[in-house]
């Protein structure tokens, strides 16, 4: 159930009008996804998809949507946002905040091979590059000081190895993020959550095309090689062990680096930030797990997933 507000046709046509759009011709409610309501819009001029915030405030919304807009204009691919005709890019209906963006044809790949990790590790490098002058900032706010708060949190309700594992986990990030090194790192307006449902592929089976990436409502400011990490972190594992699969992490990597070569420090700091990466999904999947927002709409995804990324992240460290 994905649809928490039911939009009408003549809403939907009230909006798609300030828009500089025809009436729509199809408007199908998208099943998919957990935070906001989506739907897929067709009209005369192409097709959309259109997201009704459920949580996130209007004024909230300008950095995630003129990010997407930067990337978009920069040839990423990214759905790019209608903007209105004084420019706003964050409409309203049913008095909630809104938007409009394109919608990119494909499918999401839930077991990506060699061939789609590629795609995407030039697409992110691509990214990483066109942020240089993207003008908005805001800090990753699933970041140093939210980890503490949920470090915090998740220390309550686990025993144990896991525990001791956390504890020694939040030590070792702490000290990091006190580094110099670290903060010497490139950075910039980064993607944050680019797990492989934010992505789609179409065409024909083994010869895809990435026709796109979305779901920028967790991006902000951080280092590139943490964005990295989180991508290795999905796109590369062993679903069942949490292993990072060399192959896959090689390819991600050398179609990364042929856009956009990494530091020296960058490559020697990757395997901490995969660390952090893994802690990050892991306490926000205990948090999810623990304290469920409305537990009849989220169906939590497992948190021991992410713990055994960073275990093996931790005692195996994978270097480029
Ligand atoms: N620009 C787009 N083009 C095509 N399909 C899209 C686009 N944006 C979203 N979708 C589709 O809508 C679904 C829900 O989108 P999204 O993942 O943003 O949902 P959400 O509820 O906002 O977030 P979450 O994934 O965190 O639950 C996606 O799985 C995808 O199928
Ligand atoms: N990608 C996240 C959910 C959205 O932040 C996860 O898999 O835990």
């Amino acid at each position: 159930m994905a649809v928490y507000t039911q939009v009408s046709p003549d809403q939907a046509d009230a909006l798609l009008a300030r828009l500089g759009l025809g009436p729509q011709q199809a408007l199908v409610p998208v099943a998919s996804g957990i935070e906001n309501t989506n739907y897929f819009v067709s009209t005369a001029e192409g097709e959309w998809v259109l997201t009704v915030f459920e949580r996130l405030a209007a004024e909230q919304l300008p950095y995630y949507l003129r990010l997407m807009a930067h990337l978009a204009a920069h040839g990423l691919p990214v759905p790019a946002p209608r903007p209105d005709a004084s420019g706003g890019l964050v409409h309203t209906l049913a008095g909630k905040p809104a938007a409009l963006v394109e919608r990119l044809p494909g499918a999401p790949v839930d077991a990506p091979d060699i061939h789609h990790v590629a795609l995407l590790g030039s697409v992110l490098a691509r990214m990483h590059l066109a942020v240089a002058d993207f003008a908005m900032h805001q800090p990753n706010l699933r970041g140093p000081a939210w980890r503490a708060e949920a470090g915090q949190h998740a220390q309550a309700w686990l025993q144990g190895a896991p525990a001791e594992l956390l504890r020694a986990e939040l030590a070792f990030q702490q000290t990091l993020a006190d580094a110099p090194a670290l903060a010497a790192l490139p950075q910039g307006a980064v993607h944050a959550d680019l797990f492989r449902d934010n992505a789609l592929f179409d065409g024909a089976p083994g010869q895809e095309q990435l026709s796109g990436v979305f779901d920028f409502y967790f991006a902000g400011h951080d280092h590139f090689i943490y964005d990295l990490a989180v991508v290795l972190n999905d796109w590369c594992i062993d679903l069942d062990s949490g292993a990072l699969d060399d192959a896959r992490a090689q390819a991600l990597l050398q179609a990364y680096q042929a856009v956009r070569p990494l530091q020296g420090a960058e490559q020697r700091l990757l395997p901490a930030l995969r660390r952090a990466a893994a802690l990050r999904f892991w306490l926000s999947r205990l948090d999810d797990w623990h304290r469920p927002r409305d537990a009849q709409l989220l169906t939590p995804k497992d948190p021991a997933h992410f713990e055994r990324v960073l275990r093996h992240a931790v005692d195996q460290p994978w270097h480029p």
